[in-house]
This record gives structure tokens, C-alpha cells and sequence, in this order.
């Protein structure tokens, strides 16, 4: 329909911080002796950054149409989605128009199939369909909200995943998320350690705020089950991401396992239609948390979304910054958003993918207005300061 056609495929890697938000320095509370799925192996507890969750940095896809109009995006794949864009997928881009996110999507997934379907590939098809709606949005001169049917609020509420809940409710927010520090290989004492944890918070914060656990995929359903109902007498509003996220069955046991009131959250790492269609069918799970820079962009998304408001169920997106603002202020069943804390103490509010993005919109009092959403694409641009590196080319 007359729009510019992409003419260039761009793939960067970047390191230090942004949407790789574990890729950070020494002393940051992120990697400060968090249950992992590697925490039963002494060596690999301390630190998260020990077994490699940094290996792979920032992934920056960049399309730059025939009248030298750019959009672009960040997430988590480095170096090697790299490869995928430059070497697979580029080929589905250059040529077309970025109206055609519906068909070129189709075609990133299904010719990446037999090797994709989930992890780093569909991170790299999340970068290439974020960057093509932003691109879409600079070439119409619109926000990607508005392309997504517009706001059906006025403004984001947050709450804030870091280490001092008590803080984020200082500064506005609605809840506060606390990583999980102990998992199933560190024994009694470690649960008693966790709910320590949660009962010194709850004293801090009264009795109104939200608290939640992260326990970023290092449970067993004993073990989850029993930390949520000691959870209980500490007002636990959800148990994140407590056991691997290939176990549907163990999620839908937990689930049932819960006290009444308890809610149970998932999907961060889960990605595609038919992975949250698991997730929804198996009743896994109250909330789900698409990354939306990893569960496929916001094309893929949108079906998700559909998909759980047909089941009753909110979509609260996992961190992904602007790529998730713009989402979430247009659909009814995502009422609130998450903040990922990446201050090291987290004493302070800054941009969730600082440095990368340029004009990244923060929570002030916890919230940011829909207005501060109203440029062109995701309303970003990418900060040319930092060490881009195109390791590949098309
Ligand atoms: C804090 C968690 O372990 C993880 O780093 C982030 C996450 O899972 C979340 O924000 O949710
Ligand atoms: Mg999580």
C-alpha cells in the first residue's frame, strides 16, 4: 500500500546490560545468590553470571527501509541470532513491505521449524517482528499502541521486581518481587532462610503491599508447594516461575496445591501460541508472562493474549520494557505491568534497558502515562554510543 520497502537487514550484538538485564557488573542485586534450576551444584549458587546466564548479550535487529527510514529492537540473543537474521531470515525482509508482518512472521517460524520453535531462535524472530512494528510505526508516523487498536487506559501501573520491595513501595509502585534465594538442594534450612525473607519484608512493607516470589524455574512441586502455604501467613500474592518450564503437569499440580488466594504465574520462557495454549489448556497457571522480546514479537503476542482472555486469564508481561508498554496500555486483561529494577542496589529508578534505548519512558510515582507513549513505533531510538558489533552480514 505505497510504504517503503525494507531495503537493508541489520543484526548487532551488544554487551553490558540492556535487554540481556543479566549481563550486568559485580555487586548488582540480580546475581546475588539466586535459586536457580544449576543451584543444586555448590559451585553454580553464588552466581548466576558462574554458569553463563550472560553468555549471550543484547541482540539489536535493525531494518532501514528504501526512503532511509529505521526501525529497530533489542533482546536477549547475541552473536548467535546474530547468524539467524543475517544468514536465515533476512531473506523474508529485504524487498517487502513491513506491512506484511502477518505472512513474513509465518514464514520466519515455519522455515525455522525444524530447528526453532522455542529459546534463541524465537528470540531472534521477536527482534525482527519488534523492529518491523517499529519500523511500521515510523513509516505511518504512529505508535505501535495505536497500530494495536489504541489505549484502553490512561497510564501503566507497575509493580517492581528487585531485592527492596520496602523501597518500591516508597516509590509508588504496587508490588514489589522478590528473587528466590534458596532452592530444593540447600534443604530446610534454606526454606526457612526464603520465608525468613519474605516475613522480614512483609514487617517492612505492611500488611496491604503486594509481595511475590521469583523463583526463576529452580522448584520441585514439594518444594514449591511447601514454600507456598508457609508462604500464606505472610500474604504471598503469586509463586513466579516455580518449576522448569517444560513441566505443564508439575505447574498444574501446583496449581491445585496452592492455597486459595494464591496465585500461580508462569510463561517467561514459554514462546508461541501453541506453548501458552499448554500453559492455558493444562491450567498451569493464573497469570501468564510472555516476554514479548521472546515469546515471538508483538505479531504473535496479540494471539496469546486473545488466546487467555478467552480463558479468563491475565497477561502480565515479563519485563521487555517499551516492547511491553505499548502492549499492555491496550489490552484489558494485562491491568498492570511489571518493572524490572535494574538499579544494582535497586535503591533507584532508571530505564529497564539503559543504556541501548534513547527516550526509554520510566515509572514516575509507578506509573507512566500513556502520553509519554505517543511517538512514532516503540517511541525509542537506539543509542549509537554503545559497542555495536555486526558480526555477520546478508
Ligand atoms: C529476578 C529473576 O530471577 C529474574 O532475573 C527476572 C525475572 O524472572 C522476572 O523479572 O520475572
Ligand atoms: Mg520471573
Amino acid at each position: 500500500m505505497g510504504l517503503p520497502k525494507i531495503k537493508h537487514v541489520r543484526a548487532f550484538m551488544v554487551r553490558g546490560g540492556g535487554a540481556d538485564y543479566h549481563d550486568q557488573g559485580e555487586g548488582h542485586w540480580i546475581d546475588d545468590h539466586i535459586a536457580t534450576p544449576m543451584s543444586r551444584y555448590p559451585e553454580y549458587r553464588q552466581s548466576r553470571q558462574s554458569f553463563g546466564i550472560n553468555v549471550l548479550g543484547t541482540l539489536v535487529v535493525e531494518l532501514e527501509a528504501d526512503d532511509g527510514t529505521t526501525g529497530f529492537a533489542v533482546t536477549t540473543g547475541g552473536e548467535p541470532a546474530c547468524y539467524i537474521v543475517e544468514k536465515h531470515l533476512s531473506r523474508f525482509l529485504v524487498g517487502r513491505n513491513p506491512a506484511e508482518y502477518e505472512k513474513i512472521w509465518d514464514q520466519m517460524y515455519f522455515s525455522t521449524q525444524y530447528y526453532g520453535r522455542k529459546g534463541l531462535v524465537i528470540n531472534a524472530i521477536s527482534g525482527v517482528d519488534l523492529a518491523l512494528w517499529d519500523l511500521l510505526g515510523k513509516l505511518r508516523q504512529e505508535p505501535v499502541y495505536h497500530m494495536l487498536g489504541g489505549a484502553v487506559r490512561d497510564e501503566l501501573q507497575f509493580y517492581a521486581t528487585g531485592a527492596r520491595p520496602d523501597i518500591a513501595k516508597e516509590l509508588g509502585f504496587i508490588g514489589g518481587k522478590m528473587a528466590l534465594h534458596h532452592g530444593p538442594a540447600e534443604g530446610e534450612e534454606g526454606l526457612h532462610k526464603n520465608i525468613a525473607t519474605l516475613a522480614d519484608m512483609r514487617e517492612k512493607v505492611g500488611p496491604d503491599f503486594w509481595l511475590m516470589l521469583d523463583c526463576w524455574m529452580a522448584l520441585d512441586v514439594n518444594y514449591a508447594t511447601r514454600l507456598a502455604l508457609a508462604a500464606q501467613e505472610h500474604g504471598l500474592k503469586w509463586i513466579e516461575e516455580a518449576l522448569s518450564p517444560d513441566d505443564y503437569w508439575g505447574y498444574a499440580e501446583l496449581k491445585r496445591n496452592v492455597p486459595k488466594g494464591m496465585l500461580v504465574t508462569t510463561g517467561e520462557h514459554e514462546a508461541t501460541r501453541w506453548g501458552f495454549r499448554m500453559l492455558l489448556e493444562m491450567e498451569c497457571c493464573d497469570i501468564i508472562q510472555p516476554d514479548v522480546g521472546w515469546c515471538g514479537g508483538v505479531t504473535e503476542l496479540l494471539k496469546i493474549s486473545a488466546l487467555a482472555d478467552a480463558h479468563g486469564k491475565m497477561v502480565v508481561p515479563h519485563g521487555s520494557s517499551v516492547y511491553s508498554y505499548h502492549f499492555v496500555i491496550t489490552r484489558h486483561n494485562s491491568p498492570f505491568a511489571e518493572f524490572l529494577m535494574m538499579h544494582p542496589g535497586p535503591t533507584e529508578v532508571v530505564p529497564m534497558f539503559a543504556p541501548q534505548l534513547l527516550g526509554e519512558p520510566v515509572p514516575v510515582n509507578g506509573r507512566i502515562k500513556g502520553s509519554a507513549l505517543d511517538k512514532p513505533g516503540f517511541g525509542v531510538e537506539l543509542n549509537h554510543e554503545i559497542a555495536l558489533h555486526r558480526p555477520y552480514s546478508n
